[in-house]
């Protein structure tokens, strides 16, 4: 076929990566009688040469996703698991710097909180658990031979204010039918990530379990102190809290559902209601969503994922 006669090429390849997503993978440390648990959800994401695998069926570039799973498993066992995000920067710099493929990891954990149940037969608080039904904690690491990216944070974490929430001034257009209030119950099911400035492990890196617990604390801190005008202002004031406190932290994304509680009409009862019986509704909820930087920084956590 000569050229002139060759189809036009209609299509070229985009962005794309690879890898076992969700390997569940729990680790017990047995230390004598004591144990410890770490129970993670890993999601391995490669990228680089391989172009080929897509246009020509070549596999010679590819690291299997199975092998990656079973470097999960491996690596669990030979470095242990001393924080998400170590874990993490175990993965990604072994896929990165023994594959000449494969140029860039990204590597998503979550992790499942277990805390020991204390009874009082023998043994019970040494190895037996339940699981915390609090929140999940999450890690993204990035690496691509140069520069690292963590970014850390939780999801599904439950609060809520009984009082000192208001809200009102808000635009009235034709179709508003929402009633100012100067007591309300603000509640929200947080999602945060926050983004670490340690870029090199030429430096050292923060010590990640008292990273994340200091900042869970400063956000929980920071929805209980902030008197609400309105949950963007909570938004605001959470954000902040993290990065005035965390020297570590450069910018905190976050993204609070608003779990409306409606007060019921008890008149039809013959029953006041003085801001003590609320209608849970689940959906719709408002989305409050946000980004808070400390200065100089740039955003780099993805506005939507
Ligand atoms: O804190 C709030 N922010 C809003 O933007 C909003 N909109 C709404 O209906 N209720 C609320 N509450």
């Amino acid at each position: 076929m000569t050229d002139a006669s060759r189809p036009a090429r209609v299509t070229r390849l985009g962005p794309n990566q690879y890898g076992k997503a969700e390997t569940r993978v729990v680790r017990i440390v047995r230390d004598g009688a004591t144990h410890r648990v770490k129970d993670l959800n890993v999601s391995v994401a490669l990228s680089g040469a391989m172009d080929d695998v897509h246009l020509s069926g070549s596999n010679a570039t590819v690291l299997t996703t199975d092998t990656t799973k079973n470097t999960v498993f491996a690596f669990a066992k030979r470095h242990g698991i001393a924080s998400t995000e170590q874990f993490g920067i175990h993965l990604a710099r072994h896929f990165v710097t023994s594959q000449p493929s494969i140029h860039r990891a990204r590597i998503r954990i979550e992790e499942y909180g277990w805390e020991r149940i204390a009874a009082p037969g023998a043994g019970g608080g040494e190895h037996s658990f339940v699981r915390t039904g609090q929140e999940t904690r999450t890690t993204e690491v990035a690496f691509d031979g140069g520069g690292w990216q963590v970014v850390s944070g939780l999801r599904d974490l439950v609060v809520m204010n009984s009082t000192d929430s208001e809200f009102w001034g808000f635009v009235k257009d034709p179709y508003t039918t929402l009633k100012e209030t100067h007591d309300r119950v603000l509640a929200t099911e947080v999602t945060a990530r926050w983004r670490f400035n340690w870029t090199d492990e030429g430096r050292p890196a923060p010590d990640w379990d008292e990273s994340y617990g200091q900042a869970r604390r400063h956000l929980l801190e920071a929805f209980a102190d902030t008197y609400s005008l309105s949950l963007q202002q909570t938004l605001f004031a959470m954000g902040s809290r993290v990065v005035e406190n965390r020297a570590e932290v450069d910018e905190v994304r976050l993204s609070l559902p608003n779990k409306h509680h409606f007060l019921v009409d008890l008149e039809p009862f013959g029953l006041k209601n003085d801001n003590e019986v609320y209608f849970a509704a689940d959906r719709p909820y408002g989305l409050i969503e946000g980004t808070v930087l400390r200065e100089g920084a740039e955003a780099r956590i993805p506005v939507t994922d």
